[in-house]
């Protein structure tokens, strides 16, 4: 679509908006809405949305937070019966719209915008684009900001939308298409339809061979379970057969008779899951076949070791990526995507960065971020499971960058599928895998 005037766009945006708003509020006619603007176009679009409810009968009041706001956007407000609040205001709002900062503030709040939040503490915050205060361009928090229940945002997804920690400060996240051809983003997120794209469907002449083989070099005598959980990651159905490596074979052969155990032709190598001190000279004898590897847990301490060229995914949590690249668990948590980016490009792998929202970043800076998932997936073993579900997409023939983004995207639904809303365990988590690949593939809801 051809480019739109200013004024338009803003309507638009406001349009959004309030309907997002109405909706929040239930009821519009009568609900006192709190608009909190700062001075760019952010305040412009709360302005506008403010009218919008005012005139459906809502009792809307601004607090202007700069000495110059939105003109036009001001006028209309007060044209529809708004008002602007002068100093203190007992009674509480039925909802707050932060329209302080938008996406080229800077992260961090002034003390007056604190305040004004601080005197609406408990009420719902509705924000305009992001919320105000978070870094929007690399997801990290430096300093106050708003903790929005819903962010409506315009056009295409924002950074601080995807990742970690200022994702989780948008709360729900409602999209307004604002008709314009967006340009590509620095950070992507797999939605269903690409999924069913890039899942490995077998044609009317594969056999399980030309699926692919992974193999799986992961346990030790400390946890024999890690192989049996990565081992059940890897036998979902989505790789034509499973090898099996390891001091843990008799486990695994009772949970899963199909895969086939000792060393053998594979597409594909996932190492480390539960492997203990054992995991260097499993990752070592992997890597002498030449093929791609997924290295998790405590093989990824040993990634470095693997020469220039080889194609690696490595599965780390915030801990193992802090431990690769010398620095604190709590700084790569702040920086999820700066640290996931820094590993990929150093170390010249593909990085899948584990958290509550799994980040895929590539050494071509490529990153996807996961949307899928649910609390209840922090539990014993789902990582294994993950190491084993990637391994056999990459054997698949995905690239490295689809095997981490496409399985971390299942590994999640199948969390939630399972869960239902309810704990689960990581063997519960391997066993919906397939049903998710089904009706991903099939486009009916998750069942
Ligand atoms: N059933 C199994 O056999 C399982 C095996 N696993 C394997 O266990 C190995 C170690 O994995 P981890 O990533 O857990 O590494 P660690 O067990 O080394 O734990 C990482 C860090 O977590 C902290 N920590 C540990 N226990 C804690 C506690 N109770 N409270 C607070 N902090 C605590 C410590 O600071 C520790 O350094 C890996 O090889 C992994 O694959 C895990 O996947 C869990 C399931
Ligand atoms: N709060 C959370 N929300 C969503 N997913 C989570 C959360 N915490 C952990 N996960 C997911 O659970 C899995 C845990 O993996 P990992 O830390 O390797 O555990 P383990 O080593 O026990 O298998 C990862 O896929 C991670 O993304």
């Amino acid at each position: 679509m051809g480019r739109l005037p200013e004024g338009a766009l803003m309507q638009r945006a406001a349009h959004g908006l309030a309907a997002a708003v109405a909706d929040l509020l239930g009821a519009t006619y009568g609900a006192r809405v709190r608009l909190l603007v700062g001075p760019g176009d952010n305040g412009g679009d709360a302005l506008h949305a403010g009218a919008r409810l005012a005139r459906r009968g809502a009792r809307v009041e601004a607090v202007l937070l700069a000495p110059q706001v939105h003109a036009e956007g001001l006028a209309a407000l007060l044209a529809a019966g708004g008002r602007v609040l002068e100093g203190a205001e007992r009674e509480r709002p039925d909802v707050v719209v932060d329209g302080i900062l938008g996406i080229g503030g800077r992260p961090g709040l002034r003390e007056d915008a604190v305040a004004a939040l601080g005197a609406v503490e408990g009420v719902p915050v509705v924000a305009v684009d992001v919320p105000s205060g978070v870094d929007v361009d690399t997801g990290r928090l430096d300093g106050p900001h708003v903790r929005a229940d819903l962010t409506v945002t315009f056009g295409t997804h924002k950074v601080a939308h995807l990742v970690d920690p200022a994702a989780q400060a948008c709360g729900a996240l409602h999209l307004v298409d604002l008709g314009l051809d967006v340009p590509p983003a620095p950070v992507e997120a797999l939605q269903r339809d690409d999924v069913a794209r890039l899942i490995p469907v077998p044609g009317p002449f594969d056999h399980k061979y030309t699926r692919g083989v992974v193999g799986v070099r992961a346990g030790s005598e400390q946890y024999p379970g890690a192989a049996v959980l990565c081992t059940s990651g890897a036998a979902c159905g989505l790789a034509g057969m499973v090898r099996y490596v390891g001091s843990a074979a008799d486990e695994v052969r009772g949970t899963h008779p199909e895969v086939v155990v000792g060393a053998g032709r594979v597409q594909a190598w996932v190492v480390g899951s539960g492997g203990s001190e054992g995991a260097g000279e499993a990752l070592a004898a992997a890597a002498e076949d030449g093929v791609p590897l997924v290295v998790d847990a405590d093989a990824i301490a040993h990634v470095a070791s693997l020469g220039a060229g080889a194609d690696v995914l490595v599965t780390p949590h915030a801990g193992e990526l802090a431990a690769l690249l010398g620095v604190d668990r709590a700084d790569v948590e702040a920086d999820q995507l700066g640290h996931a980016r820094r590993a990929a490009a150093d170390l010249g792998v593909t990085v899948l960065l584990k958290g509550r929202r799994t980040l895929c970043a590539a050494p071509d800076g490529g990153v996807r971020a996961t949307t899928t998932g649910t609390p209840w997936l922090g539990t014993a073993g789902a990582g294994d499971v993950l190491a084993g579900l990637c391994g056999a997409l990459r054997a698949a023939g995905l690239s490295s960058y689809d095997a981490g983004s496409v399985g971390s995207w299942v590994h999640g639904a199948a969390a939630q599928l399972a869960s239902g809303g309810g704990p689960v365990v990581a063997a519960q988590v391997a066993a919906a895998v397939p049903r998710v690949v089904r009706d991903v593939l099939d486009g009916r809801p998750l069942s």
